[in-house]
């Protein structure tokens, strides 16, 4: 599963997570990737933004982690919403000599908003309290901050060590102890993820052709689940939705039983006029999703450097919305009608769709206007 530290800027992410990958190492599920290696990822290219993400990978007795770590706060945010740091779980850092900050709220509210179910707390910096009633306020602030923000406060395990002294090699009351104790934690309270295998079957579809004498086929990269010859399936978005049966499956020219994500497939629909199926529709297990037009976004504004925007927008600008294979005109809305969201900002606002679009909380999208991408968001929620 994939995991990242994320937390106020200074309170230890990078040392901590060069930290688990020591205590790791020295029980042979990773290798050793020290604070400057880590900080000097090279950059890397995702979506078109340029982002500056380090990866790490561990393994403890049960799980696989693929571990990010960013160094800016800036890149926190736009990876977050871009997805280029997909994340299952994450540990959120905050320092015994702080508290919770800003920042602290900030990327609760985000792994929150982003579709991040449960988080494992590291407090950090402890070899700099040296009053133990300092500390039981730190967690119970914590936990309180963490039910503000939906997730589990009562439960979610807090650990407190440093991750300097782990990484150092000393006090391994609070060195490397915690760490084996963070990552227990990591392994015993996160949930795997479902593997796309797992859940309903989702077909975005990308070109329709009509085959005479058999029909009207819709091909695509199926995006999960899995999906046989014969049943039932919904074509849903862009204002239609009906119910048919998948005839047949094709695939590189050979007709076969079954398709799974990943597979590059054709799909045979009963009874289905060419005109009926349009890309930008998804083909889906019935009642699986829905087609939606009003939502709520969480947004990463491009900076100009980015290839965005030189200016800031205002309510009732209307760029093109980029969801899978759809391509529709939104109309976006800020609570405040005075608002204005200027290149750089992270912001959330309520988009009305042109025509309905078959999205759900976490489905990703990008807004553009000509050839220019503007934003990249996350559905976080739905209203009809
Ligand atoms: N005393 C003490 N210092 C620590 C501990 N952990 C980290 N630090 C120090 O805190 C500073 C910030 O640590 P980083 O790991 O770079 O913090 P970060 O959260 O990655 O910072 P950004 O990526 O800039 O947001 C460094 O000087 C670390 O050496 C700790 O357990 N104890
Ligand atoms: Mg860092």
């Amino acid at each position: 599963m994939n995991i990242g530290t994320i937390g106020h800027v200074d309170h230890g992410k990078t040392t901590l997570t060069a930290a688990i990958t020591k205590c790791l190492a020295e029980k042979g599920g990773a290798q050793f990737t020290d604070y400057n290696m880590i900080d000097k990822a090279p950059e890397e290219r995702a979506r078109g933004i340029t982002i500056n993400a380090a990866h790490v990978e561990y393994e403890t007795e049960t799980r696989h982690y693929g571990h990010i770590d960013c160094p800016g706060h800036a890149d926190y945010i736009k990876n977050m919403i871009t997805g280029a740091a997909q994340m299952d779980g994450a540990i959120i850092v905050v320092s015994a000599t702080d508290g919770q900050m800003p920042q602290t709220r900030e990327h609760l509210l985000l792994a929150r908003q982003v579709g991040v179910k449960k988080l494992v707390v590291f407090i950090n910096k402890v070899d700099q309290i040296s009053d133990p009633e300092m500390l039981e306020l730190v967690d119970m602030e914590m936990r309180d901050l963490l039910g503000t923000y939906n997730f589990d406060g009562e439960n979610t395990p807090i650990i407190m060590g440093s991750a300097l002294a782990a990484l150092e090699g000393r006090d391994p009351e609070i060195g490397s102890k915690k760490i084996v104790e963070l990552v227990q934690a990591c392994d015993d309270w996160l949930d795997l993820p479902l593997r796309d295998l797992e859940k309903p079957f989702l077909l975005p579809v990308e070109d329709v052709f009509s085959i005479s004498g058999r029909g009207t086929v819709a091909t695509g990269r199926v995006e999960r689940g899995v999906a046989s010859k014969g049943t039932e399936v919904e074509v849903l978005g862009l204002g239609e939705s009906f119910k048919t049966t998948l005839t047949g499956i094709e695939m590189f020219h050979k007709e076969l039983d079954r398709a799974e994500a990943g597979d590059n497939m054709g799909a045979l629909l009963r009874g289905v006029k060419r005109e009926q199926v349009k890309r930008g529709q998804v083909i889906i297990a019935p009642g699986s999703m829905k087609a939606v037009k009003v939502f709520k976004a969480q947004i990463y504004v491009l900076t100009k450097d980015e290839g965005g925007r030189y200016t800031p927008f205002t309510s009732g600008y209307k760029p093109q919305l980029f969801l899978r294979t759809a391509d529709v005109s939104v109309e976006l809305k800020f609570d405040d009608p005075a608002k204005m969201a200027m290149p750089g900002d992270n912001v959330e606002l309520e988009c009305n769709l042109h025509s309905s679009v078959a999205l759900e909380v976490g489905s990703r999208f990008t807004l553009r206007e000509g050839h220019k991408t503007i934003a990249t968001g996350v559905v976080v929620e739905t209203k009809e």
